[in-house]
């Protein structure tokens, strides 16, 4: 079964409504965030693979950081987390969420958002920061540093990461739909840009 949510989206995206389901990994995601107030400044959680695109995406975002920091740390605490293998950005996503992350960023290529996207849900549900007003929600962001990186040319956007800072400096979010594809045992798998069935 195929269905359509739709989520917000933007420089940063944000998500609504869902389901996932997979197991979560033991391995933890160590996303401590700044939760002090007036003015709050923006928690920004950056999943980085370091093996995306043959070792590229690591390379690249190890010189991308201090501009990073100098673009955003004015109003933003920047945290940086690495993937340790398949799978592990669902979890460090979701933990992020949990902790009240402003936005969950995948740096890297297609299959890296595809995980972020997935760790926004959990069991059915979309996953929810523990003590913060049920108003806030995270958004989902994208610094393409893959090999295809087919969902940012999707949108028209260039493979430049320094552009990717920009909109995530300018912090505007809108809304995108998310697909679910319901296999038999009732497992959901979501998807941003596209999903093939194999035949
Ligand atoms: N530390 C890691 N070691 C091995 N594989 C990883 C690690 N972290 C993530 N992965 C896996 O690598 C896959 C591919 O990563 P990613 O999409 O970032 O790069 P890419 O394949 O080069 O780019 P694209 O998908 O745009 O072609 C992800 O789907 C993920 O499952």
């Amino acid at each position: 079964m195929i269905c359509c949510y739709q989520i917000a989206f933007g420089g940063v995206i944000s998500m609504a409504k869902p389901s996932v389901f997979r197991a979560e990994h033991s391995m933890a995601a160590d996303v401590s965030l700044d939760r002090s107030i007036s003015p709050r400044r923006r928690n920004l959680v950056f999943i980085v693979n370091p093996l995306g695109a043959n070792g590229k995406t690591g390379k690249e975002w190890k010189k991308l950081l201090p501009y990073l920091r100098s673009r955003l740390d004015t109003n933003c605490n920047v945290c940086e987390s690495f993937t340790s293998g398949p799978s592990h950005a669902i979890d460090i996503t979701r933990e992020a969420i949990r902790e009240g992350a402003d936005a969950v960023i995948a740096v890297g290529g297609d299959g890296t958002l595809h995980e972020v996207v997935n760790g926004f849900f959990w069991a059915g549900r979309p996953v929810t920061n523990h003590d913060r007003e049920s108003a806030h929600s995270t958004a989902l962001g994208l610094i393409p540093l893959g090999t295809g990186s087919d969902f940012a040319r999707t949108f028209g956007w260039k493979n430049d990461p320094h552009e990717a800072i920009e909109r995530l400096a300018k912090g505007i979010r809108s809304r995108i739909d998310v697909g679910v594809i319901s296999g038999e045992g009732g497992e959901a798998h979501y998807f941003i840009n596209v999903a093939d069935i194999h035949l």
